[in-house]
């Protein structure tokens, strides 16, 4: 009988159910402010408390991203990161003992640029759980979805209150997690969402056995909290990219890098509910 490869972003999802918590899930861009700090940040947000984290690669062409992670991606793109460099930073964070499962979110050029097959053999070593293409071409999706299978990560649609007519199709093939985008447009702190996000949440939650994250615009407690009752998962990015934005002249001095990183791990821990 073949051993199901366990997952641990699966199973931090069944740990979190059986305790009936919402699971925390930061976005950070790998290499901003550099790579060594970025590991050092990764430590933080697991104190903080956080249950996943996203590691955002870099890319000059972030169309789906506002000013603040298109900001990031410029620091991180200064120095040199690529694919592989932020699949070894998965790989050191967890030779430092952090124990959080990675999601890899990638715009598709990128992975174009190494080749789907080695691609897939570098998550597979590094063990990274999941993987967010948020621009994979759907006549793409199938081929990409066998390799991710056969690699054991999990590959994270995106769904949109705009993805109507295509949600089951979208829901058939989703592994890991569904991420629901609470908005329209571009990543960005939000102090509304759209008006029906609520009723779409719940619809996407009735085609799915799978943990329902939702993301865009999530920007304090309050908003972690109104989500926390209606999916399984929130997901904060830009509030996040925008506090070590916010404490890049702290980060950037030895003497005061640790006041930079706890001043980071407090406004996580604070978004924990
Ligand atoms: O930044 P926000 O508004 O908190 O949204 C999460 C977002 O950053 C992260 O999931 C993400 C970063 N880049 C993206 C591009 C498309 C969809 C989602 C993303």
């Amino acid at each position: 009988m073949s051993t199901a490869l366990v997952n641990l972003l699966d199973a931090t999802f069944a740990k979190l159910k059986s305790t009936g918590k919402t699971a925390l899930i930061p976005f950070i861009t790998v290499g901003d402010p550099d790579p060594e700090t970025t590991l050092d940040i990764l430590a933080v947000l697991e104190q903080a408390g956080a249950d996943i984290v996203e590691l955002g690669v870099p890319y000059s062409d972030p169309l789906a991203d506002g000013p603040v992670i298109q900001r990031a991606s410029e620091r991180a793109l200064a120095h040199q990161i690529t694919v592989e460099t932020c699949i070894q930073t998965a790989v050191k964070a967890k030779a430092r003992g952090i124990s959080l499962p990675f999601v890899l979110f990638t715009y598709y050029n990128p992975v174009l640029q190494i080749g789907l097959p080695r691609f897939f053999d570098l998550l597979q070593e590094a063990g990274i759980s999941g993987l967010i293409i948020p621009d994979l071409p759907y006549e793409e999706a199938a081929e990409v979805l066998a390799l991710a299978d056969a690699a054991n990560v999990r590959l994270i649609p995106l769904v949109a209150p705009t993805s109507s007519g295509r949600i089951t199709q979208i829901l058939a093939r989703a592994r890991g997690f569904v991420y629901c985008v609470s908005s329209l447009g571009v990543t960005g702190e939000r102090a509304s969402f759209h008006a029906s996000v609520d009723e779409f949440i719940a619809s996407v939650k009735a085609e799915t056995d799978l943990p329902v994250a939702v993301g865009f615009g999530i920007s304090n407690r309050e908003q972690v909290e109104r989500f926390s009752g209606i999916c399984d998962g929130a997901v904060v990015g830009s509030a996040i990219v925008r506090k070590i934005e916010e404490t890049l002249p702290l980060l950037g001095s030895e003497s005061t890098k640790d006041q930079g990183l706890l001043q980071i791990r407090d406004f996580v821990a604070q978004l924990r509910v």
